[in-house]
């Protein structure tokens, strides 16, 4: 790669007559599942890698959860992505993760060259001693979601549809965890011209930090993360997610775990791509009937410009995985 050209990849944007005939109106699918890294996470932490790196970062270190047990929160994708932008910077990367973390992950992590270090029980005691490891003179610590170099990086995402729509989609459909996606894509709709575009902004429940931010109109602290969607397992949003409620059309909706569950499993049958249940939920605005719901209530038009499903993808997730989630939710 050229030197200082971004990590990220320019995805696909495929239509989907399976989701077009669901939804009854056309279904784009900006397929995020195929980045180098696995999912969306690459562009905005792959920009904020580059920028420290520029500024004399000469040591990166995140906090990530990867194939957490379930008391623990997903943030494996952040973790992915700060590891493979350490070694295409060239520069050395500390991984901190939760004590239990499997012996798997940990390998995976060494074998992309990062140094791990395992303390406490969940992330967020992760995340403490990655916040002390980061006071180190060099040494910056990679946010999964909250910066707004991560949120400047995920908004490359929306000048590739401009390229290739060049007219605004009828919608956009996003996972919501810590925000940072949220917040990265209106700030690429304002950057295009394209800030009348609603965004359809889906959580799942026991996860549904931005819902109840929205709700309470002030941010609010979940006390636990209760969805098998881990990786959308941050208690609180950003608070510049809740501030683009008042600049930018978004509808905030949350479904259970079976619907986003059942969502990636009719996806894998519908266009054979398997993602996480943090991205059956956007999948599910689609199967749940969600879109003709909204138009039936008079929140998005009876006539619908192509519709923009971001497949945000994620790497903690398998078949058997899969197979475990369903029958734990009574879906086999
Ligand atoms: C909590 O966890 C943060 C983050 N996952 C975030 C994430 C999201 C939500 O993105 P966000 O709203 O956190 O920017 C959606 N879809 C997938 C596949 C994700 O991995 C992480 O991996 O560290």
């Amino acid at each position: 790669r050229a030197k200082g050209e971004h990590f990220h990849t320019v995805t696909p944007l495929l239509e989907s007559w399976a989701l077009s005939q669901v939804a009854g109106t056309t279904v784009l699918l900006k397929c995020e599942n195929v980045q180098p890294t696995g999912s969306f996470k690459i562009r905005g932490i792959g920009h904020f890698c580059q920028e420290v790196a520029r500024k004399g970062c000469r040591h990166l270190v995140c906090a990530s959860a990867f194939f957490p047990s379930f008391r623990t929160h997903g943030r494996g994708n952040a973790g992915m992505a700060a590891a493979y932008s350490a070694r295409k910077l060239g520069i050395p990367v500390t991984i901190v993760l939760p004590e239990g973390t499997s012996l798997q992950v940990v390998r995976r992590l060494q074998g992309q060259g990062a140094e791990v270090q395992l303390t406490g029980k969940v992330w967020d005691e992760a995340n403490l001693r990655a916040q002390e490891l980061a006071k180190r003179d060099g040494w910056e610590n990679v946010s999964p979601f909250n910066h707004p170099l991560i949120w400047e990086g995920h908004a490359s995402l929306v000048q590739e549809l401009k390229a290739e729509l060049g007219t605004p989609p009828g919608a956009v459909v996003l996972s919501v965890g810590g925000g940072g996606l949220l917040a990265g894509v209106s700030a690429g709709l304002a950057e295009v011209g394209w800030q009348h575009v609603p965004i359809i902004a889906m959580e799942t429940q026991g996860a549904h930090c931005f819902n109840a931010a929205v709700q309470a109109g002030r941010l609010v602290t979940l006390p636990d993360i209760t969805s098998v969607a881990r990786s959308l397992g941050a208690k609180t949003v950003v608070a510049r997610a809740l501030e683009c409620t008042k600049e930018f059309e978004i509808f905030s909706e949350v479904v259970e775990d079976a619907e986003a569950v059942s969502a990636v499993q009719r996806f894998l049958d519908d266009e054979r791509m398997l993602v996480e249940p943090a991205c059956g939920a956007s999948l599910a605005a689609i199967y749940s009937g969600l879109l003709q719901r909204l138009q039936a209530e008079g929140c998005l038009r009876p006539s619908l410009a192509p519709v923009v499903v971001i497949v945000c993808g994620g790497n903690s997730i398998d078949s058997r995985q899969l197979q475990a989630l369903r029958a734990q939710l009574g879906q086999s």
